[in-house]
């Protein structure tokens, strides 16, 4: 039996194919099973990330199991089999080990070194114990594997090579600024308490934000996480609210980390764009401080709004102030059948950019329908470039960014949800930033690459060889055994056979030749065996269990009961150590 893997990364699929070959955790068990029931597996684990699907299982047939393995998980993932092919890759026994480790130390990991992926691997091996799936191979593999991963972390610098991917993103986020400086003072909102939305509040604390908003489907949990917060003795104010409250929230807050699990959008791009849009003039009443009717954001700064982000009133026109969106669409739609001239002059100050092609596609509450535009095909239409006008013309704050557009970033987003919580939209929308699991990949591309991650190839080169030598010794251990046992019951049949045919020898007697006869045999037989081990550890080498068996006439099945309790011990102590 082989080990053999077969999977699909961010490396060789888009972003969109591994969304969409995202496996639930029932989906997960229905895999290692029927993995299991196909006649070349005898084990199994699954490794699902948001960024990997790898099927890793032990098969007696490489290319049997090739056909299986891909097959299995073109079914369970829903993603036909011949549109998956061409972003599988395959591994198989020494590769498919360097290949794990290598996942383990964060080299294959979007951002190089990260340490989430050790937690991943864990339960992928937990996930496999539970469904008794992994048997001896998966269980010293995956267990190995979190050995050498560890090992890369504690001996080299590979964590600077690549943080977390929560700072990883808030660094993007913060573009030239450090990430404590960036944070400083900031309010953010985190959509989701499990796990990950857990890691980015507390990262986002850690950094400096000064509140954070947690918004979660569960109130218990997002409240808990909030409680969390405010013990962490960071000094950041925290809160938990409900999902309906998000869109609300989205108009207080500068920083929003999504990741939650739900399968479709979270945050569309007009929720987003409703949330930076300015107030419409008619709600503001005379001499009150404007409030934030229904996601539209007031131009002139709340009292309370934090520094550094708010958008400044200075330079901009009573006509820009007071815009609605429904009016501004109405008008571009008007301006695009006009051939992009728009009748009113305040207006024209506020679009500057002419629309090209059709207007924006105006939904029936008159405001831009982009829930459902494929962001691939979406181009700039006139709302957008008004509203990126509109933040143009905003004298930027001490303290305010400004995107590489020059556009001041109003609200910065950070989506690390697979699939995605965010509409690739927002992208689109000037005086706005979103990271998202695409872009982190292009930048992680870009970071340099350290003299740490060379370090980590070489550790992992040294563990596959070791990993493989012990396998291979593993193998044959079994037969020496079997071998041990044949030549244990040989001297107690001859010592049985003196006592009937000498049976005046005394005790003393016959303990002498008792002991005589197993030391010719121990010695006979220790050169063959040492020998035999270190043989078959070496690679090629696992012909010499065959040759020992047929040498000695072992018995098969004497064999196979010793490697059936070797597995059990091992899994016994994998148990306990996990
Ligand atoms: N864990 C990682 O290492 C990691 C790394 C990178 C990216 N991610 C991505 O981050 C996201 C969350 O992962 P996780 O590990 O944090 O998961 P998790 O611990 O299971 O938490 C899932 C969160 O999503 C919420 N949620 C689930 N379905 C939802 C829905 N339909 N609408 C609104 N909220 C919903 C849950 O709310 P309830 O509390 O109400 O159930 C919970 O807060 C996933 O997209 C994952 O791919 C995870």
């Amino acid at each position: 039996m082989s080990l053999l893997v077969v999977g699909l990364s961010h490396r060789s699929a888009p972003v969109s194919v591994l969304e969409r070959a995202s496996l639930s955790a029932d989906a997960k068990v229905k895999l290692l099973h029927d993995t299991l029931a196909a006649e070349p597996a005898a084990e199994a684990a699954v490794l699902a990330t948001c960024n990997r699907i790898e099927l890793y299982a032990d098969v007696d047939k490489f290319h049997a199991g090739v056909a299986e393995l891909s097959t299995l998980l073109a079914q369970h993932s829903g993603v036909a089999l011949e549109e998956l092919t061409p972003y599988l890759y395959v591994h198989y026994e020494d590769r498919a080990v360097h290949h794990l480790f290598s996942v383990a130390c964060g080299l294959d990991s979007m951002v190089v070194g990260e340490g989430q992926i050790l937690g991943q691997i864990k339960d992928a091996l937990a996930l496999g114990q539970e469904q008794h799936t992994a048997g001896r191979l998966i269980n010293d593999l995956f267990q190995q594997a979190l050995r050498v991963g560890k090992r890369a972390h504690s001996e080299t610098g590979i964590d600077r090579a690549g943080q977390s991917l929560v700072t990883f993103g808030l660094e993007q986020l913060a573009v030239h600024l450090p990430v404590g400086e960036w944070a400083a003072g900031k309010r953010a909102l985190v959509i989701g308490a499990g796990s990950m939305s857990s890691l980015a509040a507390a990262t986002l604390a850690r950094v400096g934000v000064a509140e954070i908003v947690v918004a979660n489907r569960t109130a218990d949990r997002a409240e808990r996480l909030a409680e969390i917060l405010v013990a962490s003795g960071t000094g950041v104010a925290a809160s938990a609210v409900g999902m309906a409250a998000v869109a609300d929230e989205l108009t207080r807050v500068d920083v929003v980390v999504s990741c939650t699990g739900a399968t479709g959008l979270v945050l569309s791009a007009d929720d987003v764009l409703a949330a930076v849009s300015p107030a419409p003039a008619g709600r503001e009443e005379a001499g009150a401080a404007p409030q934030a009717p229904q996601g539209l954001r007031p131009l002139t700064p709340a009292p309370q709004t934090p520094a550094g982000l708010d958008l400044a009133p200075a330079g901009l026109g009573s006509a820009a102030a007071g815009l609605d969106l429904a009016d501004v669409v109405a008008r571009l739609a008007a301006a695009a059948r006009d051939g992009g001239r728009l009748a009113d002059a305040g207006a024209a100050r506020t679009i500057a950019a002419p629309v090209e092609g059709d207007g924006c596609p105006v939904g029936p509450d008159g405001r831009s329908a982009l829930t459902g535009v494929d962001a691939n095909s979406l181009e700039l239409h006139g709302t957008w470039a008004d509203q990126g006008e509109a933040a143009a013309q905003r004298q930027p704050r001490r303290g305010t960014r400004t995107q590489a557009d020059g556009a001041a970033v109003r609200l910065a987003l950070l989506d690390l949800a697979m699939p995605r919580d965010i509409d690739a939209a927002v992208h689109r929308i000037p005086g706005v930033r979103l990271v998202d699991i695409e872009s982190l990949a292009e930048a992680s591309a870009d970071a340099p690459m350290a003299a740490d991650v060379d370090a980590v190839r070489a550790i992992v080169a040294g563990e596959v060889a070791a990993f493989g030598a012990a396998q291979r010794a593993a193998h044959i251990t079994p037969t020496v055994v079997a071998l041990r046992a044949m030549a244990a019951e040989v001297v107690a049949m001859e010592v049985a056979r003196l006592d009937g045919r000498v049976p005046d020898l005394d005790e003393r007697q016959r303990a002498e030749v008792t002991q005589t006869v197993r030391r010719v045999v121990d010695k006979l037989l220790h050169a063959p065996t040492v020998r035999v081990k270190q043989l078959a550890s070496e690679p090629g080498g696992a012909g010499y269990a065959d040759a020992l068996r047929e040498l000695f006439d072992l018995d098969p099945l004497t064999v196979a009961s010793v490697s059936r309790a070797d597995a059990a011990d091992k899994n016994d102590d994998s148990g306990r150590a996990s």
